[in-house]
């Protein structure tokens, strides 16, 4: 063949197949650039399956690249890796809208009537002004959560929290033998739930907390929502169960004896009229914020405070030292923690439980394009979603250095303020719209549980070849935040000597508790 017809048959071959897969990928050279792939789709779906939620850390470890395209079949996604981006997608709330996904999830997830979407879909997208169940409903969690809100939360949660490390505690000498998690999971679920829903909290039955966690695990075939009566049947029938626990609890009035946060959001489903069976299916999504998050990340700050000796001695020091000890007049000793005070005084507590948010935090807050939006010089185009993966930044060595893979328990200490990035890279409760408003509450629970642990026990893993070896969290829900871990840790309790049987121990928060600031918001104009 000439070889000039053959160079204009390749050349001409080579466009047709660049323009087709183009077509396929819909790819407008203005948008971020595209994730390198060897083949298109195909390499991310495999990637993502592989690797899951650190499959994009992946990708931008190897372009480097702020922002990328990601085409799947059906849906395309620009993710995000830098932190300044991504604030700039927040503060953008009407452009870049976490509602419609909200909406259109509660009515997958939680399978809501077809009456309940049009009122959960009605002015979604905020065109006719402030008002409609997406708009109320984040100004109702805001107010049911701030800090001068929760006392009665946190005084209800800190009673369980309490009684629940007395009937852990051994007799003097003896042994106690529990699986971690398991023990966090149900002595959590129970604190949470009847601190939010009252005394009437339907999670009071056991059966109704196992079936709201074994809908949690599968959660992802009813999200995928190919056949779910088939792939998804023991989770819908659990969440089914849920539901039915909740009807009974709104119609005999139990939110009115609830917490500020359920009766205003019991609220706004009313005032928009969703019908009771609807509100009743929908708050399973509301049992999903509240629990799924703050259980590991009890598990993962107990457990590195403990993997490593030298740490758990000085937090044991800096615990010890705030501990109230007042004897009555009939000789019994009260032991009181006082969370303001650890807060103001356990400055490595609080460090190494943010490093540890930091360290496990993996969860991806997503936001639709409402509308064509250039950002940062590249066009979004309307309907492709923007994921903000947690684990990107929290990875970047440009952000927290060459130590990043490492735990590093002072790394969030006042005075290494300067070595650390500033606080808008710190991404495990989010931010703008959607930042989470239950961080404060989560935070003195999780404070509460690690330092009655430290005050009172020795803990120690039953398997000693393994010891402190952290678990794998490969199979973390589709709603988690934060790794779960894939197995148990078994651990053998003691009563730490010179913990004398008889004290009674009081753990609590006061009025109008200081809040310790973790994410920019918390910073306000400083
Ligand atoms: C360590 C524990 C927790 C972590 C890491 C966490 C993390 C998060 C994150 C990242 C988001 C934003 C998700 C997104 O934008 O897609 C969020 C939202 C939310 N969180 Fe949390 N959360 C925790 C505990 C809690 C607790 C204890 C509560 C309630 C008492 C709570 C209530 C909520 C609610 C209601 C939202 C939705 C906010 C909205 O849509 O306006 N969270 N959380």
């Amino acid at each position: 063949m000439d070889p000039r017809l053959w160079l204009a048959t390749v050349s001409g071959a080579v466009t047709l197949g660049y323009l087709a897969i183009r077509k396929l990928l819909d790819y407008d050279p203005r948008e971020p650039p595209l994730a390198p792939q060897r083949i298109p789709i195909i390499s991310h779906i495999i990637g993502l399956y592989k690797r899951t939620y650190n499959y994009y850390s992946d990708v931008y470890a190897a372009t480097g690249a702020p922002i990328f395209t990601v085409p799947l079949p059906g849906q395309k996604m620009y993710v995000v890796s830098s932190p300044d981006l991504i604030q700039s997608i927040q503060r953008q709330h009407r452009a870049f809208s976490i509602d419609p996904i909200l909406m259109k999830f509660s009515s997958i997830i939680a399978g809501s009537s077809k009456e309940s979407d049009a009122i959960l879909q009605h002015n979604v997208y905020g065109d006719d002004g402030d008002h409609g169940v997406a708009h109320e409903s984040h100004i109702a969690l805001r107010d049911g959560t701030k800090p001068s809100n929760i006392d009665e939360m946190n005084r209800d949660m800190l009673r369980e929290v309490s009684s629940s490390l007395d009937l852990l505690e051994p007799p003097i000498g003896q042994t106690k033998r529990i699986k971690l998690y398991s023990w966090l999971r149900t002595t959590l679920t129970s604190a949470t739930t009847r601190a939010v829903y009252g005394p009437m909290n339907p999670y009071n039955d056991q059966s109704i907390a196992d079936a709201f966690w074994e809908f949690e695990q599968g959660i992802m075939p009813i999200i995928i929502n190919i056949l779910p009566t088939l792939f998804a049947r023991k989770a819908i029938a659990a969440r089914a169960k849920v539901s039915q626990a909740f009807y009974k609890y709104y119609t005999s009035n139990g939110q009115e004896s609830a917490s500020l946060l359920t009766r205003l959001r019991y609220g706004v489903a009313t005032r928009n009229k969703l019908p009771v069976e609807d509100i009743a299916k929908i708050e399973i999504g509301g049992t999903i914020a509240i629990m799924v998050n703050t259980i590991p990340a009890a598990f993962w700050t107990l457990f590195y405070v403990h993997a490593n000796p030298a740490l758990l001695a000085s937090i044991r020091a800096e615990v010890e030292a705030c501990i109230e000890t007042a004897r009555g007049e009939d000789g019994t000793v009260t032991r009181t923690i006082n969370i303001v005070t650890l807060k103001a005084n356990c400055p490595l507590l609080l460090s190494s439980y943010q490093e540890t948010l930091r360290y496990v935090g993996m969860g991806t807050p997503v936001r639709e394009v409402t509308q064509d939006t250039y950002l940062d010089g590249y066009l979004l185009k309307k309907g492709a979603l923007i994921q903000m993966p947690t684990r990107v930044v929290h990875s970047d060595p440009k952000l927290w250095g060459e130590n990043v893979n490492d735990f590093v328990p002072e790394r969030f200490l006042p005075e290494n303020k300067s070595s650390r990035p500033k606080e808008s890279c710190f991404r495990t409760f989010g931010g703008g719209k959607t930042l989470c408003p239950g961080r404060h509450f989560a935070t003195n629970e999780i404070l509460a549980v690690v330092a009655v642990f430290v005050a009172r026990l020795e803990m120690e893993p039953v398997d000693k070849e393994k010891g402190w070896e952290a678990p794998t969290s490969w199979n973390t829900g589709a709603a988690g935040q934060i790794m779960a871990p894939d197995r148990d840790v078994e651990v053998d309790i003691k009563r730490r000597e010179g913990v004398e049987e008889g004290w009674r121990w009081v753990v609590r928060v006061d009025k109008g508790d200081k809040v310790f600031r973790m994410v920019t918001e918390d910073f306000g104009d400083e």
